[in-house]
């Protein structure tokens, strides 16, 4: 069940977001990740200390050598930092891959704080990155950005999300771990309905990269041929796998175990 994802994402030297929570993710799932790497990233568990961006030339040598050679099945968008990176990224994807499924991560704020996209740039992720999106996966900062809405509850989420269907993305992927509350909800709205994921909050502090982590799952399912609906039920059921096998590393939000499924004795830890 192989199935080739190529990501465009930034990279978090701290392993446990960004591009290499997506090579993981793809990995752990049975799949093959390639990369055009948009920014580097000086980060650990802390949070983000420096960034040093890829000139957009660059990025689109490494999305063009990819595609007409290796060629992808699903494609995936973390980090994109600025305007010119988005038309980049944007720009080979309608060349090189049109038709390709691509889960779209808007990534905007790192959970220390730090920003990794420019905010001039969120009116170009709309308008340029939202309507190539088989799937959009915000959380809720992000929605109310894109969305110009407000969110306190799940009611509110649905509202985003059909705001964030409007602007032109095939279905969204709405994530919820930011609602206060004993539960996690996320919602997948579509144009024929809305599915509402729900499980308990799994008590940690070990959740750094979680968004990352389960965009490239969706995309590796995708991949693979799977159905949108089941490649998040199994997006989401690898992502508290690894958050409940978090090794506890870093003195802040640590990283997941992305190699959970590699050592299926470490599965038994969510009791499935
Ligand atoms: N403590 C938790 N227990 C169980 N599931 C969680 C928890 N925190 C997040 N999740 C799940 O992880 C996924 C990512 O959600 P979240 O809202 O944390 O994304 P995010 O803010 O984009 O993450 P990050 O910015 O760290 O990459 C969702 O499916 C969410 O339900
Ligand atoms: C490079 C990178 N991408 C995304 C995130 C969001 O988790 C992060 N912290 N770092």
């Amino acid at each position: 069940m192989k199935g080739k994802v190529l990501i465009a994402a930034g990279s978090d030297s701290g392993g446990g977001a960004g591009i290499q929570a997506d090579i993981k993710a793809v990995t752990a799932l049975g799949g093959f990740a390639a990369t055009a790497i948009t920014a580097l990233t000086a980060q650990n568990t802390l949070g983000v200390q420096g960034v040093v961006p890829v000139a957009p030339d660059f990025i689109r040598l490494q999305m063009r050598l990819v595609l007409e050679d290796i060629g992808a099945d699903a494609l995936k968008t973390g980090m994109l930092h600025d305007a010119p990176t988005i038309e980049a990224v944007c720009g080979e994807i309608e060349a090189l891959a049109p038709g390709v499924p691509l889960v779209a991560d808007p990534v905007m704020v790192a959970k220390g704080g730090h920003r990794l996209l420019e905010e001039d740039a969120v009116e170009s992720l709309k308008r340029r990155l939202l309507p190539l999106a088989a799937v959009l996966t915000p959380n809720l900062p992000e929605a109310e950005a894109l969305a110009g809405v407000e969110v306190r509850d799940e009611a509110g989420m649905a509202r985003a999300a059909e705001a964030l269907l409007r602007l032109g993305a095939r279905a969204v992927l709405l994530k919820g771990g930011h609602l206060p509350g004993s539960r996690v909800v996320d919602l997948l709205a579509t144009p024929s309905g809305t599915d509402r994921f729900e499980d308990a909050r799994i008590e940690t502090r070990h959740t750094h990269g979680t968004g990352c982590t389960l965009a490239s799952a969706v995309a590796a399912g995708l991949a693979q041929g799977m159905a949108l609906r089941d490649a998040v039920a199994r997006a989401r059921f690898y992502v508290r796998a690894a958050i409940a096998a978090a090794p506890g590393y870093g003195k802040g939000h640590g990283p997941l175990d992305h190699g959970v499924t590699i050592d299926p004795e470490r599965l038994r830890l969510l009791g499935g």
